[in-house]
């Protein structure tokens, strides 16, 4: 399956509507404290969303709301279910993303069969309580450096106060994407910050495969 390079991390349906109308096609749904109840239904309408424009819906921390509702895929963090066991009970059909701050942590959740990373964080963030180390970019290289070093082939989405900036530079260092909240959310035109990450990063794509 292939893992986008933009992740837009949401938490309406709204939010969703209108990045995936700007062209973005992988959308995660990241609710805090909400019943169970409301959070399926709000994952509901989500999925109604991304499914009218062919785009794939993440549910984040949740196997068992992912597997119930039929989306895409579900992320995982350290606090959550652990990756095995999470893909016992979806499957492999299911897509399903680890969180990562360092390589050993990359390694488990690949020998897990994760079919993605998310390595973060690259900066501070507000969006996140309770911050991994700060990696920056001498991190993100490190890190990127040891896995084709080791030979482990895993799409990295980096993750943690990215703005547009930060693209080129991360892509550099063989990130295969971007997570981003507070960058699109917050932005006076989410729509067109949306479509300004797509440009770069498919601008950024291309340059790496010259
Ligand atoms: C793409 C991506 N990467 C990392 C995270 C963080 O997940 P987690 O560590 O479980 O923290 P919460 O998001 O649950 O607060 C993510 N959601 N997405
Ligand atoms: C959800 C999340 N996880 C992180 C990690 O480091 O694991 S940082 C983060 C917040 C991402 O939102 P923003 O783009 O607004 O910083
Ligand atoms: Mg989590």
């Amino acid at each position: 399956m292939t893992i986008s390079s933009f992740h837009y991390i949401v938490t309406q349906p709204e939010q969703a509507a209108v990045a995936c109308s700007a062209g973005a096609d992988w959308i995660q749904l990241r609710l805090k404290n909400k019943p169970y109840e409301d959070w399926k239904a709000i994952a509901q309408e989500t999925l109604a969303v991304c499914q009218a424009s062919g785009a794939r819906l993440i549910i984040n921390d949740n196997p068992h709301l992912a597997g119930e509702i039929g989306a895409d895929g579900v992320h995982l963090g350290k606090e959550d279910m652990p990756l095995a066991q999470a893909r016992k009970l979806v499957g492999s059909e299911v897509i399903i993303g680890g969180t990562a701050n360092t390589l050993e942590d990359i390694v488990q959740h690949y020998q897990s069969g994760a079919d993605y990373i998310g390595l973060g964080p690259y900066r501070f963030t507000t969006t996140k309580e309770k911050l991994s180390p700060i990696l920056g970019l001498a991190g993100y290289k490190g890190i990127m450096e040891a896995l084709q070093q080791q030979g482990i082939s895993i799409p990295v989405i980096a993750i943690g106060g990215i703005t547009r900036t930060d693209v080129p530079l991360l892509r550099q260092v063989g990130v295969h994407g971007i997570a981003v909240s507070s960058a699109v959310s917050a932005a006076a035109d989410p729509a067109e910050q949306t479509r300004l990450f797509l440009t770069l990063l498919y601008e950024s794509i291309a340059d790496h495969r010259r």
